[in-house]
């Protein structure tokens, strides 16, 4: 029995690294062509793999040349998928998560008392949020941001430094790097519009901010009650809206200061009820 039949070649991933190579080395299109049909390539199939590999490898060059370098972020311990992980004695729970963007969704991170404890603590302290100004690197009041807020120092009670602590377990990330727990609280109609946490490297003042601990690197939300409607923390990139339930948070990293990060996110306005956060940002470095 004779076979006939003539095999159609397909292109190799050693033939793609030749490609590359060729084209690195500076070997127009042409004489790679007539290199690839000496070796035998049929002139179809080595016509499309010049252009998809050269076409692929450009994108790729292009993409990665124009990002600013990533850095290490927090991250919780899931590797096994645990439905509970422990942090800092206390069991919290795996509600959600997604990669691009990096999003965990956790229950019960605070207790009932805990958050009560923060809302009334906080209250006293509350003017309208300010927002940082990216031309000075101070703060203002912006009207994206229809909350009022407070900043808690760092460790300065045993209730915030037992919140701290078990976050830093639950992140993987040293409290140092940590900002000082912000609390905001929404009225029916308030809102925070779709933002990025971290400072625009292209704005005058970031400079004089990442002086303090470097970029923000990751965020997390803990919710201190349960608006009746509305006031979901949104991604719109991806069409996520996390549910404010008291006691739960959201957690979201960014590796750069870009929106390949898909973590464009804000505070849909709260409907009914009143709504209270308390955030907390992860810093890459000492914020002292
Ligand atoms: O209120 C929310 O759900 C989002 C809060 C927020 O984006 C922030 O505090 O940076
Ligand atoms: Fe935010």
């Amino acid at each position: 029995m004779t076979t006939t039949s003539m095999n159609r070649q397909t292109a190799t991933p050693e033939l793609r690294l030749w490609i590359i190579e060729q084209a690195r080395a500076g070997h127009g299109p042409e004489a790679v062509l007539t290199s690839m049909r000496e070796a035998g390539w049929q002139e179809d199939v080595a016509v499309a793999a010049l252009e998809e590999t050269l076409s692929a490898h450009l994108a790729e060059q292009g993409l990665s040349a124009d990002l600013p370098p990533g850095s290490v972020v927090p991250e919780p311990s899931l590797d096994g998928a645990p439905v509970h992980v422990e942090a800092a004695g206390r069991r919290v729970t795996v509600l959600t998560q997604m990669r691009l963007p990096r999003v965990v969704v956790f229950g019960g991170l605070l207790s009932d008392e805990e958050c009560d404890a923060l809302v009334a603590l906080a209250s006293p302290r509350l003017a309208r949020s300010e927002t940082v100004d990216n031309d000075t690197g101070g703060s203002e009041v912006n009207e994206a941001r229809t909350s009022q807020g407070m900043f808690f120092g760092r460790g300065e009670s045993e209730l915030i430094s037992r919140v701290e602590a078990r976050i830093a377990a639950l992140l993987n990330w040293p409290v140092e790097n940590g900002e000082g727990v912000q609390v905001l609280h929404y009225r029916p109609g308030a809102e925070y519009k779709p933002h990025y946490d971290y400072f625009d490297p292209a704005q005058p003042g970031t400079s004089t901010i990442l002086k303090r601990g470097g970029q923000r690197v990751g965020t997390l939300v803990m919710y201190l009650n349960t608006p009746t409607r509305g006031g979901a923390t949104t991604f719109p990139d991806v069409a996520l809206e996390v549910a404010p339930i008291k006691g739960n948070a959201v957690f979201f990293s960014y590796d750069r200061a870009h929106p390949v990060t898909r973590t464009l996110h804000g505070g849909a306005p709260v409907l009914e009820g009143e709504k209270w956060v308390a955030t907390k940002w992860l810093r890459q470095g000492r914020f002292d």
